[in-house]
């Protein structure tokens, strides 16, 4: 049985918030031709993510608003290319690869289009093995930029690319799902599945653009606009109270597709996220609470087969399995879980664990548990809410997990 280790020093230091951003930008972004009007809360928006650590400046800006899909500014000053892949799937290519392909047309000779099969399922070798496929087909050069339209699968897919292609080149994340746009197509994180753990195989790799067009969310389906709220509702506990009372009481706009409740949930998670990865890029401390409900949440995941539960779906449930673990660490209250529990409903996502293993349930998710990426000689770390808005990273005793386990599943 493992012990419990002390606290690893990850949670924020009220030295960084709040969080600041400049709306002014070379490329012309803001620069009166925007599409959206001002004073509807859904003007354009810019937040910075500030990388600059060993040498090299990975900073990137990352664009907010309305309409700015088929803005053409919104691509202006980007590595200059002859070449462009617009990497999408068979559900986002016919909705919007075609409105890309224009507003690309003034920066680039050639854009082309490559559909993958979409789904989580497909997030593996031989769909990345696509993407090299129509980079050398078409004679790619190792300055050709892709563009990665779509959800975190597509992004994250993309990214990874990108990172191997001739040993890097350019790429820009276009999110069109929630969760992309709060959380995946920030910080440089890209990779593919095993079917033994989540995201095993990857690497760190930044954008150097991210443009979220709030209006793509418009054809989003219910249940994939849930799991995009998940990775919202995560920086409340994690980082931002205040962004947990305004969710609590903008949820129904939220889920209504409000606009202007939509574009200040994405500003204030990609403020938070960029804040935190800007301190901690690889995730060498810090970045790590960015993974709270993800160490259960990946389990799930990877249990039930990848797809089966959405990753959004998987991170609300495993919230509240985390936010159990801290309550029974003794370091939040029941009413604290309680309230995420209801929030997290409120969003339309599962707070009941599924049962991975009739036996031996809570074995079947220590087992996955310990190749999260964050156990460190086979000792499971979770993120814990310590107090609320404040997280750390620390081990618990299996007997303890299982129990939080077994309270949390379904019977
Ligand atoms: N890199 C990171 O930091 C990070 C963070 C969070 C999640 N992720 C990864 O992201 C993935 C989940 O991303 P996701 O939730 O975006 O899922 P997804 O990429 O599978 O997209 C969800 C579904 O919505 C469809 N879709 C996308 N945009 C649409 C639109 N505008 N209209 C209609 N349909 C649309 C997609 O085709 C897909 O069927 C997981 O693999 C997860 O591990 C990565
Ligand atoms: O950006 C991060 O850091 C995150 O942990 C964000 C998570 O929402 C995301 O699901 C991430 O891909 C999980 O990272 P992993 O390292 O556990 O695979
Ligand atoms: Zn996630």
């Amino acid at each position: 049985m493992s012990s419990i280790s002390p606290s690893t020093p990850v949670s924020a230091p009220a030295s960084i918030r709040p969080v600041s951003y400049d709306v002014s930008e070379s490329s012309g972004f803001r620069d009166g031709s925007a599409p959206a009007a001002e004073g509807d809360g859904t003007s354009p928006q810019q937040v910075r993510i500030e990388l600059r650590e060993s040498g090299a400046d990975r900073s990137y800006p990352i664009f907010i608003g309305s309409g700015l899909l088929s803005w053409s500014a919104s691509f202006a000053g980007l590595p200059k290319a002859s070449q462009a892949l617009i990497v999408s799937n068979t559900t986002v290519a016919p909705l919007y690869a075609e409105t890309l392909k224009q507003a690309l047309q003034a920066h680039h000779a050639q854009v082309t289009v490559l559909e993958l099969p979409d789904g989580e399922a497909h997030k593996d070798w031989s769909t990345l093995n696509l993407i090299f496929d129509a980079l050398l087909s078409q004679g790619a050069d190792r300055k050709t930029v892709l563009y990665a339209l779509g959800g975190g699968v597509v992004g994250d897919m993309t990214g990874f690319a990108a990172a191997c292609y001739m040993r890097g080149v350019p790429f820009v994340q276009v999110p069109t799902t929630l969760l992309a746009q709060v959380d995946s197509s920030v910080g440089g994180k890209t990779a593919i599945n095993h079917p033994q753990g989540k995201n095993m195989i990857g690497a760190f790799y930044q954008p150097k653009r991210v443009v979220c067009d709030l209006d793509l969310l418009k054809t989003l389906p219910a249940r994939e606009l849930s799991a995009g709220l998940a990775e919202v509702i995560k920086y409340g506990p994690i980082f931002d109270m205040a962004l947990l009372d305004w969710l609590e009481q903008h949820m129904d706009a939220l889920r209504a597709l409000d606009t202007a409740a939509l574009a200040h949930a994405v500003r204030r998670s990609c403020e938070i996220k960029a804040e935190v990865v800007g301190q901690d890029e690889r995730e060498s401390g810090l970045r790590a609470i960015l993974n709270f409900g993800h160490t259960f949440g990946h389990a799930i995941e990877a249990g039930l087969g990848y797809g089966a539960w959405l990753h959004g779906e998987a991170v609300g449930c495993g919230m509240v399995m985390a936010a159990t673990l801290s309550q029974r660490l003794g370091l939040v209250d029941a009413a604290f879980v309680a309230r995420l529990k209801r929030l997290i409903e409120r969003a339309g996502l599962p707070v009941v664990a599924p049962v991975l293993d009739k036996q031996d349930n809570a074995g079947r998710y220590l087992n996955l548990m310990r190749l999260d990426k964050k156990a460190e000689a086979g000792e499971i770390k979770f993120v814990v809410i310590e107090r609320p808005g404040q997280a750390a990273l620390r081990g618990a005793p299996d007997a303890l997990v299982r129990e939080v386990i077994d309270a949390c599943a379904a019977a």
